[in-house]
C-alpha cells in the first residue's frame, strides 16, 4: 500500500463521505488518496468509509521523467521535435484545450513546459523586479508535487502561462504519460525535482552562439530591434549565472555550443563546435564513443567518402572530467555539406542505440529542415533522442520484470 497526493480542482468523487480537501496553491484542492499494491487508489485517506471507492483507476506503470534544461532561445522547442519524432507520431497541444498551452503531447511522450509553474505572472514579477529565471518567482513546491505525482502515473490539473498575454491562466489536465519530459529554465534547479528525474540534459549554449541565434529569430521572426536583444540578454545574465548555469553540474548529458575553433578569430558565428559531455555511470546510459572506447581520438573525415568544403570538420573524442565527475567528450567542429555522408561518421560511432543500421542518418536526413541539422548541434541531439529511447526501454523492462515496486508512491 502507498499514499500519495493528488492535486484538483474538482471533486474526485462526490459520493465518498470524505472530510473537505484542503485549499492549497493557485486554488487547488489537495487530497491524500491510498493506492492498494496494483497502483489503484482505493479510498481517500481519513475516510470512514473503507468501501469509499473512487472511480478512477490509474496505470501503475511508472511514467519516465526526463529533464531538460537551457535558458530561452537555446535550441529547447527543436530538441524536442527531434525527440518525439525518435518515438514517431506528431506532438500537438493537448486538444479542445487553451490554445496558449505550452504542452505538447505525442502517443509515448507528453511534454511540458516549466515556465508554466511561474508563480508570479508579467505584471507581478516587473512590480516585484524579479526576472522569470529568479526562483521566487516560480512554485517549486507545485512543481515537485505534480512531476511526482505524474511520476506515480496519477493525473495532475497543471496551471498554465500563458506567454501571450504574460497572465496565469485556467489549469490543464495532464495525464501520466510513458515519458514525461519537463523542459524550461528549472528541471535541475530544486533538489526534489532533480532527484526525480531519470535523465537530464542541458543544452548549454555559449554567449556569443545564443546572441546569434537570438538576433537571428527575435529580430527576423519577431521585429525586435538590436539594441533590444542586447539589453534582454544584458538583463537576464545576473540571473542566468545564477540559478540556470549551475545547473549543467547535475545533468546526466550537456551539449555544448561554441563557435569554431577551424577559422581563426571567426565572428560570423555559422559555423559551430559542438560538444557531448556524457556522464559515466549513469543507470540505463553507456556514453557514445569514436573509435575506441576509453582512447582519446582527434579525426579529420574529410576526403573521399566525405565531402568537406572549407573550413572542413574534425571529431574529437576521449574521457574527460566535468565538475568533478569522469565524463566522456565527443566533438565535432565544422559542418556537413552533404547530410547522407553523414552514414560514413555514423557507422564510426558506437553505442548510438540505434535500431538499424543507419538510423541517426535517416532522422537527420527527415527533419534536414530543423536548425543545426548540418553540424553536431543535430547529430548529438539526435543521438541523445536515441539514448533516451534505450533509456526508456531498459527502464520498462526493468519495471515488468518487478511490476509492484513501482507502483509505490
Ligand atoms: N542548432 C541550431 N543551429 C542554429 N540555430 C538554432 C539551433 N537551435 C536553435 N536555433 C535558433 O534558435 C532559435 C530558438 O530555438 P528554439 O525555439 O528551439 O529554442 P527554445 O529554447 O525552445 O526557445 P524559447 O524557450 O524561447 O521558446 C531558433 O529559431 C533558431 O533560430
Ligand atoms: O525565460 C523565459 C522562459 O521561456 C521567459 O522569458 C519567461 O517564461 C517569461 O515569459 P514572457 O517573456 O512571455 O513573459
Amino acid at each position: 500500500m502507498a499514499v500519495c497526493t493528488v492535486y484538483t480542482t474538482q471533486s474526485l468523487n462526490s459520493a465518498c463521505s470524505i472530510s473537505t480537501p484542503t485549499k492549497t496553491h493557485l486554488g487547488f484542492h489537495q487530497k491524500q488518496v491510498v493506492l492498494d499494491s496494483t497502483g489503484k487508489i482505493t479510498s481517500k485517506k481519513g475516510s470512514s468509509s473503507s468501501s469509499c471507492v473512487i472511480t478512477c483507476s490509474v496505470d501503475h506503470s511508472q511514467t519516465v521523467v526526463i529533464g531538460l534544461a537551457a535558458d530561452s532561445g537555446c535550441g529547447k522547442s527543436t530538441f524536442m521535435r527531434r525527440l518525439t519524432s525518435v518515438f514517431g507520431g506528431a506532438a500537438e497541444p493537448p486538444k479542445g484545450g487553451n490554445p496558449d498551452s505550452n504542452t505538447l503531447i505525442s502517443d509515448m511522450t507528453t511534454v511540458i513546459c516549466l515556465d508554466d509553474y511561474h508563480s508570479l505572472d508579467r505584471t507581478g514579477r516587473k512590480e516585484k523586479g524579479v526576472t522569470a529565471l529568479d526562483p521566487r518567482a516560480n512554485n517549486f513546491d507545485l512543481m515537485y508535487e505534480q512531476v511526482k505525482a505524474l511520476k506515480s502515473a496519477i493525473a495532475v490539473e497543471k496551471p498554465i502561462y500563458n506567454h501571450v498575454t504574460g497572465l496565469l491562466d485556467p489549469p490543464e489536465l495532464i495525464k501520466p504519460p510513458k515519458i514525461l519530459v519537463i523542459e524550461g529554465l528549472h528541471p535541475m534547479f530544486d533538489e526534489r525535482v532533480r532527484d526525480l528525474l531519470d535523465f537530464s540534459i542541458y543544452l548549454d549554449i555559449s554567449n556569443e552562439v545564443k546572441f546569434a541565434w537570438k538576433i537571428q529569430r527575435d529580430m527576423a521572426e519577431r521585429g525586435h530591434s538590436l539594441e533590444s536583444i542586447k539589453a534582454s540578454i544584458e538583463a537576464r545574465k545576473p540571473d542566468f549565472d545564477a540559478y540556470i548555469d549551475p545547473q549543467k553540474q547535475y545533468a546526466d548529458a550537456v551539449i555544448e555550443v561554441l563557435p569554431t575553433q577551424l577559422i581563426p578569430d571567426d565572428n560570423e558565428g555559422k559555423v559551430l563546435r559542438a560538444r557531448l559531455i556524457m556522464k559515466e555511470g549513469v543507470k540505463h546510459f553507456s556514453p557514445v564513443y569514436l573509435f575506441d572506447e576509453g582512447s582519446t581520438i582527434s579525426w579529420i573525415p574529410c576526403g573521399r567518402k566525405l565531402t568537406c568544403s572549407y573550413p572542413g570538420i574534425k571529431f574529437s573524442y576521449g574521457p574527460d572530467s566535468y565538475f568533478g565527475h569522469e565524463v566522456s567528450i565527443l566533438e565535432m567542429d565544422g559542418q556537413f555539406d552533404r547530410l547522407d555522408e553523414l552514414i560514413y561518421v555514423e557507422s564510426h560511432l558506437s553505442n548510438i542505440s540505434t535500431k538499424f543500421y543507419g538510423e541517426v542518418t535517416q532522422q537527420m536526413l527527415k527533419h534536414s529542415d530543423f536548425p543545426g541539422s548540418n553540424n553536431g548541434t543535430g547529430l548529438f541531439q539526435t543521438i541523445v533522442g536515441l539514448k533516451i529511447r534505450d533509456l526508456y526501454e531498459q527502464i520498462t523492462a526493468s519495471k515488468t520484470a518487478a511490476p509492484l515496486e513501482a507502483t509505490k508512491a
